[in-house]
């Protein structure tokens, strides 16, 4: 008998075909009221669920007696109840890998568009507001030579790293849960305390992950360790980050500038004063958003979900 497998993401035609040659698909297309609601009443059935960015705790997984595995297009696990997953026995996968070369590249979009105020200046050009050669008040900063930390030096802190040192000509420092010998090999690299990451650093930028000890651990005390020439990129998560102390920061010119890709709340409120912000450049988390490495992802989510469904060891196994 097929097992019953509920989507709350959209798969490509090939990736549907295969998941329904192999089970019961249930899609709901968008996770708003209506697909909640939805969701709710497809989850009693539910053996396989695949998607991202629900929040997946024990209330809704109360709802899904049969469940067997959970299948995130996502490497970030942040919005599972892990241990509740473990303890119900239900399999969590993610899609570690394919997604790292491309929200490097987001990383440094963001540290190319705050140093050389990329959106900014382009708006002004826009509106009409180039009528002479500019002066050094139109003028940003380098990115080639700079410092570049590291916060989290994992899968994409090494991509970073890669681009920075390889390409820009960049020092590399980072902090991390131990010191990794080897990328302080292939880059050159230094270990440092975060506080002196914080203080080093011209770029400081997030890869780590949200969890119990990471959340909230950049606030009031580590914007006032950064330098006021100091450009703050996050493409980790937004609760990593007080966002009030950030805005603080930012008014204050403690720091230069921030390139965020996350937030504390997602969708970013329209009224947030960060996008009132010349030196802000705010995008809509679209680290991994380019049109073949979401296909990647999903592709890894559908083979972790059927591998794990076949009562066999997924590639990629979270709990
Ligand atoms: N913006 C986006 O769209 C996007 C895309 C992909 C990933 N991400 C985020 O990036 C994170 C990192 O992804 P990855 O594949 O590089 O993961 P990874 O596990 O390879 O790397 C994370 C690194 O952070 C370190 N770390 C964990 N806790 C720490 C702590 N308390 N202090 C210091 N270092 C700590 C780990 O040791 C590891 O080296 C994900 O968990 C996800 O939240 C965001
Ligand atoms: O964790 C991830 O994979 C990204 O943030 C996309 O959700």
């Amino acid at each position: 008998m097929k097992k019953h497998v509920v989507l709350y993401k959209e798969l490509s035609e090939p990736l549907m075909q295969r998941l329904e040659a192999q089970t019961h698909v249930t899609l709901i297309k968008r996770l708003d009221a209506q697909g909640l609601e939805q969701l709710r009443a497809a989850l009693p059935h539910a053996h396989g669920l695949l998607g991202a960015s629900l929040k997946l705790d024990a209330r809704l997984l109360d709802l899904a007696p049969k469940l067997e595995a959970v299948a995130s297009v996502s490497v970030g696990v942040d919005n599972y109840d892990i241990d509740y997953l473990s303890k119900r026995k239900i399999q969590l996968t993610n899609t570690p890998g394919v997604l790292t070369e491309t929200t490097a590249d987001t990383g440094f979009a963001l540290i190319m568009a705050t140093a050389r105020r990329v959106v900014e200046l382009a708006i002004k050009v826009r509106n009409g507001q180039w009528q002479k050669n500019i002066g050094p008040e139109w003028f940003g900063t380098d990115v080639h030579g700079k410092t570049l930390g590291i916060i989290g030096m994992g899968r994409i802190g090494e991509a970073l790293a890669q681009r920075g040192h390889f390409g820009f000509g960049m020092p590399v420092i980072y902090h991390s849960n131990s010191p990794k010998p080897a990328v302080e090999a292939r880059f050159n690299a230094q270990y440092r305390s975060l506080n002196d990451l914080l203080q080093e650093a011209d770029f400081i930028c997030l890869t780590l992950p949200l969890t119990a000890q990471t959340e909230g651990l950049i606030g009031a005390q580590a914007f006032a360790l950064m330098r006021p020439e100091s450009i703050f990129i996050n493409i980790a998560r937004g609760k990593v980050v007080d966002e009030a102390a950030m805005i603080q920061a930012l008014q204050q010119g403690q720091i230069r500038a921030a390139g965020l890709d996350v937030f504390e709340r997602e969708p970013l409120d329209a009224n947030s004063p960060l996008l009132h912000m010349d030196n802000v450049v705010a995008t809509p988390h679209i680290g991994s958003a380019t049109v073949e490495t979401r296909e990647a992802m999903a592709r890894c989510a559908v083979d972790n979900l059927l591998a794990a469904l076949a009562g066999e060891r997924p590639a990629n196994p979270v709990n």
